[in-house]
């Protein structure tokens, strides 16, 4: 089998036996995927030139497309008769389980939509999405990259869970996006993601975003978790900004920045990047929730159950940059108590006493020795005169009746100065890179320094840091001292819906039947939303557009204004999730896969060829016949033909199980919290290897309950959200309503230990992208090495192209965007023709968001995305008294006490992982293929195993 296909294009003999049919007369040789070896002299010189050419292109193609490419032309040439048929193709299951057990048989006991390669989602339009693999699996559901059917463009389709709380929450992301698409980012410019269809498919919500390639923490990974050279962090850092910027213009805040949810962009500028997932994003005027962040990118005040604003994204914002920087995640906070710990210590500082005076949480990690006098020292250093101590281990222990989980020491250092400056450099640096790279570490250490801030008003905001020298690349002379904001204006718009019962603008709006009824004659039973019923019986339309935001138009006289939170109005949600009456839809069935059937055809599949049918079943039947999965649906050879979820990068999934997406909020129980772990775990690391993961403490809270009935009362959650009002950074005044201090206790559970194991793939094997030249590829310079790595690892090779989606109607940008050619790129013109000039259209410094777009932030020069199809829901998730209830609380993203989740995020540990999955020289990419090395690796254990990215638990 292993063949170097080479450029002698021998012909193809099959071996009679082999295929079980007789060579026939007629029969002519052709080139094949497998070919006779020839011997050539190498005495003859035409034999050594042929020889040496062919040892130059040694490219090898995936085992898979070498095994199935011309297969039917095969077939056929050993029998006349084959005929092929995909549509008796044994189905390729993406989702796992697969066995359908809800909703008719659609879905699987974790409430996902059973998905199979070529399974079809159909809007109300009849726009077609054809499932063709999966990019993730979030907390949400599934993320599935799908044909779009008119056009041979692709998307990301995110299936949500059929489950209200699920489908409420993923509103929650459709409405914010849709904001922030249409009216603060209408050309694109922002580097966020874009929303371009939405609708309900058997009670799915499904949700369609442009193409993207994979995430930072990918990158990170195929370096080796060495760090990436800082004139890249610079240019990521330029346009996470910038989106950071419009984000806290809409007064919205993430509240899940990391690594993983910033993504490679598929157009043709391989260093553009996008942040995704919106589905735990807030209004700033709305932080209702207190378990939101990603432990390792946490902020103090999320930590200490402090008021919040965008400024928590800041901080995440740090935590990424320097985490880009060293390859490794800066505060790897293996707990709550170890992440606080780690912070004062690589900070030198602790939260000033005015925050630990009245956070929620302060007893919890401090202890007071002395009275408390608000000294009004931000970040007073330790030891001074603060009256607050950080507990010691032993002193936590005994508070709280067990020993706080800490993680390792990973760097040799303490300080961030210390840490930064201590870096190893980059090999074969001459001396006065080393000079110049130096001084840019300077810069970067006041940079993080001012991101990094404990104090979130003296934080910088996007755009102080924007103009820091790091970001704008103007020499760094001293310390940064950003020029006041002036006081933001609040933002207020109204968002309103025009609504006429019975049809009217929701026609136009795009939405769909299904979410129409979905909230049709529901009434205010449910405990999601005490609302007044909809009856929009022909509120129909296709995806795409959303209602208008014209103001002084009621709707229904129920919908409120955002921006002014004195004026909500929680009446109709149109789409409602409680009051679902949604009706199977068209599109492919799967029922016709018994569970059975499937489980043989997996089987077969698996240890077979992967074809579904030999060449002698083929001569057994000469009737349509399936081949199984198409050569362009490569299944990782070790994998069962279940793909499971989690593989972004088409490397294995994003990250040990533990770094992926967890439960939060689950309303599932334990056992699908572990079916999910284990999805995620049998994809495996590419690397191939054990990982053995404590989880950090997973809340059996009682807090979020989801479908629990019994969710302890939060009467006063609805107006205990915490209001910033952001004005100058140093005036900002944060309001704490009287039911602050009423946010509830989270029990915290045992610590869990997993441990996961995989062998080690070749990508060769599996990915279509590979090939052996990249190894052979030289450290060019830190740029080239980017693009390669982007390039190969990022899905590149399929641009998103011109994706019109024809069937989605409504109001979107249509202006702003261009149709995107779908020139394919491939990876070798990406690794030959990328330079740093290709990130130009990134620099600048921009001074807000409009000079930003003054400054030559305007359109960029690389075709656009497809026409984008901005909806704005008619409703309004973020204020919906579904949040506010106090018979129940909608999940999100919080582990909840349905058992004991087992994936929190995971830690950092040490005894079952020697050759850990972040363990630089593992990974597929490793073996050279890294850019940006370094000599050598500061860290003084392995790298932590696995991000905590969502652990939204443990705040009591
Ligand atoms: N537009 C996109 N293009 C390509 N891949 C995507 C896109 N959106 C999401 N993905 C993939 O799907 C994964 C899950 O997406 P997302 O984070 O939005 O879902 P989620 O349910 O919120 O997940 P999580 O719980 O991890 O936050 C991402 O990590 C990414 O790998």
């Amino acid at each position: 089998m292993e063949e170097a296909s080479t450029s002698s294009a021998e012909g193809f003999y099959p071996a009679p036996d082999a295929v079980n049919c007789r060579p026939r007369s007629s029969w002519t040789p052709r080139r094949g995927p497998f070919s006779p070896y020839v011997l050539q002299s190498s005495a003859s010189p035409s034999g050594l030139a042929q020889r040496s050419s062919s040892l130059r292109v040694v490219v090898k193609r995936p085992l898979v497309a070498r095994l199935t490419k011309d297969i039917v032309e095969t077939y056929h040439n050993c029998n006349p008769t084959f005929k092929y048929s995909d549509a008796l193709n044994p189905k390729r299951f993406l989702t796992n389980p697969s066995v359908g057990v809800q909703n008719d048989g659609y879905d699987n006991v974790n409430s996902d939509l059973i998905l199979s390669v070529n399974f079809v989602l159909v809007n109300r339009s009849q726009q077609r999405y054809i499932v063709k693999d999966i990019l993730g699996q979030g907390t949400f559901g599934q993320v599935v990259k799908c044909q779009v059917s008119e056009t041979d463009s692709h998307v990301a389709v995110k299936v949500i869970k059929n489950q209200d709380a699920y489908t409420q929450q993923a509103l929650v992301e459709v409405h914010i996006l849709g904001l922030l698409n249409s009216k603060f980012d209408p050309d694109d410019n922002n580097h966020i993601v874009r929303m371009l269809d939405y609708f309900v498919y058997q009670h799915h919500l499904c949700i369609t975003f442009e193409m993207l390639g994979s995430n930072l923490y990918e990158l990170i990974r195929m370096n080796s978790f060495k760090g990436l050279p800082l004139s890249i962090i610079q240019l990521f850092s330029k346009q996470i900004l910038r989106a950071l910027v419009v984000m806290k213009e809409a007064g919205i805040i993430h509240c899940d920045l990391k690594p993983e949810n910033i993504l490679i962009s598929t157009s043709l500028n391989p260093a553009e990047i996008k942040i995704i997932d919106f589905g735990s994003a807030c209004f700033e005027h709305r932080t209702v929730y207190s378990y939101i962040q990603s432990r390792y990118y946490r902020s103090p005040e999320v930590l200490l159950g402090y008021p919040y604003t965008t400024a928590i994204d800041m901080w995440s914002f740090g935590c990424i940059v320097a985490e880009l920087f060293l390859g490794l995640p800066l505060f790897p906070g293996a707990s709550e108590f170890d992440l606080l710990k780690r912070m004062t210590a690589t900070l030198g500082l602790q939260p000033p006493d005015h925050i630990l005076n009245v956070a929620r949480n302060t007893n919890k990690f401090f202890k007071r020795i002395g009275h408390i006098e608000d000294t009004g020292d931000a970040g007073a250093s330790i030891g001074c005169k603060s009256p607050y101590q950080i507990l010691t281990e032993e002193e936590y222990e005994a508070r709280e009746r067990k020993k706080p989980v800490m993680g390792k020491q990973y760097f040799n250092f303490v300080t961030l100065e210390d840490i930064v400056k201590n870096y190893p450099h980059r090999k074969n640096l001459p001396d006065e890179e080393i000079a110049k790279e130096n001084s840019t570490r300077l810069a970067l250490i006041d940079f993080l320094k001012g991101l990094v801030e404990f104090d979130p008003v003296k934080r910088w905001s996007p755009l102080q840091a924007v103009r820091h020298p790091f970001v704008t690349g103007e020499p760094f002379t001293s310390p940064y001292r950003p020029l006041l904001e002036t006081p933001r204006i609040p933002v207020s718009q109204t968002v309103m819906v025009d609504y006429k019962p019975g049809g009217g603008r929701l026609v136009d709006s795009g939405l769909s039947p299904q979410v129409a009824k979905m909230n049709k004659g529901y009434l205010p039973n449910s405990p999601h939303y005490q609302m007044s019923s909809f009856s929009v019986a022909s509120s129909y339309g296709s995806m795409g557009s959303y209602g208008s935001y014209n103001d002084g138009i009621g709707v229904g006289g129920s919908y409120g204004s955002y921006g002014d939170s004195n004026a909500y109005a929680y009446h109709p949600s149109v789409v409602g999730p409680s009051g679902m009456s949604i009706h199977a839809h068209g599109g492919a069935s799967i029922l016709g896969a018994s569970p059975d059937a499937s489980r043989w055809r997996t089987s077969q599949m698996h240890q077979g060829n992967g074809f579904g049918a030999s060449p002698s079943a083929a001569g057994a039947a000469f009737g349509p016949m399936s081949l199984g999965a198409s050569p362009s649906q490569f299944t990782p050879p070790n994998s069962q033909i279940q793909v499971t979820g989690g593989s972004p990068g088409k490397y294995g999934g994003p990250a040990s199980p533990a770094r992926s997406a967890s439960i939060h909020g689950s309303p599932l129980s334990k056992a699908a919290a572990v079916g999910q772990f284990n999805r995620r775990r049998s994809l495996g690391h590419p690397t191939g290897v054990s990982s053995f993961q404590p989880q950090e403490n997973n809340a059996t809270s009682q807090h979020w309950q989801g479908h629990q009935a019994d969710a302890i009362t939060s009467a006063s959650h609805h107006d205990g959200s915490s209001r910033g009002h952001l004005g100058s950074p140093r005036g900002m005044q944060i309001q704490q309503t009287s039911n602050f201090h009423h946010w509830r206790v989270q029990k915290e559970s045992s610590e869990k230990l997993e441990c996961s194991s995989s062998s080690p793939p070749d990508p060769g094997d599996w990915d279509p992208n590979y090939s052996d030249e990249l190894l052979l590829q030289d450290d060019a310079s830190d740029v080239s090495y980017i693009n390669a790595g982007i390039a190969t690892g990022m899905r590149l090779s399929h641009p998103l192209g011109s994706a019109i989606l024809t069937g989605a109607v409504g109001k979107f940008n249509q202006g702003s965007n261009q149709l995107a050619t779908s020139s394919s790129c491939s990876t070798t013109n990406l690794r030959s023709n990328a330079t740093v000039q290709a990130y130009s259209h990134v620099h600048g410094n921009p001074t807000s968001a409009s000079e930003m777009h003054a400054m030559g932030y305007g359109p960029r020069s690389v075709p656009k995305q497809p026409p984008l199809h901005h909806v704005m829901p008619h409703f309004m998730p973020q204020s919906s008294p579904s949040r506010f209830s106090q018979q129940q609380q909608p999940t999100h993203r919080f582990n909840h006490n349905h058992g004991q989740s087992t994936f929190a995020r995971g830690q950092p540990t040490p005894s079952c992982n020697t050759t850990g999955p972040r363990s630089p020289g593992q990974g597929a990419f490793a073996s050279g293929s890294s850019w940006g090395r370094r000599a050598g690796h500061p860290i003084s254990a392995n790298p932590p195993l696995s991000h905590a990215r969502k652990d939204y638990g443990r705040i009591s």
